[in-house]
């Protein structure tokens, strides 16, 4: 097995751009994808102004009166977008000690039509906050999503060459026509004393394709766990991005695989390069007792929602497969489980994911689906994942 790595690397983006330093890059970016499963993107192309309007506007966020926040809460959306209270998120059975704001890119809601699957009513507008009440808050996370995407386009060509692909090789699964809309939130951990456990969210897979995540204060509390299964601090470096590969989003047996059985069937990094690229179970912790609050915005790179697996597996050259052999296979974790992503479409994988997490929302817009998942009705503790 290849050594088991203890710290995430830093790849800088510069080298990549020039045709001298390309091939050093995706050398770089190859062995992060195999072997760590996270990096950190020094200079990338989103300018440090975009990070600092952003980073501004944050605690302000969170400091509206809680009843504006409410008033935008999630749970009146279909699409999972908006306001979180502290506590509402659950991640394996615990309550995540987290508040947050789920934006997405821009995305009209289509009409419900008749015998559409109910995932395609995952994706719609946001629910921001009023003007007036953060003015130039909507213009400013808008133009920070569109560096990220025009980033994450860039990106994947890089991972797919990485990966001994045709630079487009991954192209398919960004396809406009099928529907493809990016999610992000901006998060607020507050400090243990405030927050009555560590738990600022448990250990888990990203879904989605790629997460690019900037840490906005300078806290520590993100870990991601090595394959021995020690956990490795992510510490904040000013201007970067933390990028790491999704498996999907965590599917359940307790929805009838029949149901789908004429659905196609998803596809996210890990799965399509069957494990040659390596999805890494990663966690935050709380910040300490007497600390400011911790605040990051993940973005999840996401595919379209019906894809094939057929068309959707990868092949490699072998001396790109020869990798894995020498990595080894992943370490089995106590991560939420993932085992059942690749039988049921993207984007009722990614829906479940979204009912499992945020249950009143599920209540409230997939009735159904959320009596198959909670049959005794809403969790008090320990259901959810
Ligand atoms: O806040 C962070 O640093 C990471 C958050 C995270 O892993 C997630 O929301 O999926
Ligand atoms: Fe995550």
């Amino acid at each position: 097995m290849a050594s088991d790595f203890t710290a995430v690397p830093v790849l800088d983006w510069p080298l990549a751009t020039s045709p001298a330093t390309r091939a050093q890059f995706l050398a770089e970016l190859l062995h992060a994808l195999v072997n760590v499963g996270f990096l950190y993107l020094s200079h990338p192309p989103v300018s440090p102004e975009t990070f600092d309007f952003l980073t501004a506007y944050i605690p302000r966020l969170f400091a509206l009166p809680q009843d504006r926040k409410d008033a935008r809460r999630m749970a009146q959306s279909p699409h999972f977008l908006g306001y979180s209270r502290l506590g509402v998120e659950w991640t394996k059975g615990a309550a995540d000690m987290r508040e947050q704001w789920d934006f997405g890119t821009p995305y009209e809601a289509e009409e419900q039509r008749e015998g559409l699957p109910d995932y395609r009513r995952l994706w719609g507008p946001a629910q921001w906050p009023a003007e007036d009440e953060l003015p130039g808050f909507k213009e400013t996370v808008l133009e920070y999503l569109k560096q990220v995407t025009e980033l994450s386009e860039l990106f994947i060509q890089l991972v797919a060459e990485a990966l001994g692909l045709p630079s487009d090789g991954l192209a398919r699964f960004f396809d406009e026509k099928r529907g493809v809309m990016h999610r992000s939130k901006i998060v607020k951990y507050p400090p243990l004393g405030e927050v009555s456990s560590t738990q600022g969210v448990g250990p888990h897979f990203d879904g989605g394709f790629l997460t690019f995540l900037f840490q906005a204060s300078d806290h520590r509390g993100l870990q991601v766990q090595n394959l021995a299964g020690d956990w490795i601090d992510v510490p904040p470096i000013p201007y970067t991005f933390v990028i790491n590969i999704g498996k999907g989003a965590p599917a359940v047996l307790a929805v009838p695989l029949c149901l789908y059985a004429d659905l196609r069937t998803p596809a996210a990094l890990e799965t399509v390069t069957r494990g040659l690229a390596c999805a890494t179970s990663h966690q935050v912790l709380a910040p300490p007792a007497g600390s400011s609050p911790r605040y990051s915005v993940p973005f999840f790179l996401n595919i379209a929602q019906d894809l094939t697996l057929g068309e959707a597996m990868l092949d490699f050259p072998p001396e790109i497969l020869k990798l894995k052999e020498q990595r080894g296979a992943l370490s089995t974790t106590d991560s939420v489980n993932y085992s059942e992503f690749d039988r049921l479409p993207a984007g009722l994988v990614t829906l479940i994911g979204r009912v499992k997490s945020h249950p009143d929302v599920a209540q409230e817009h997939y009735p159904d689906l959320f009596k198959q998942i909670f049959p005794q009705g809403l969790p008090a503790h320990g259901e959810a994942y």
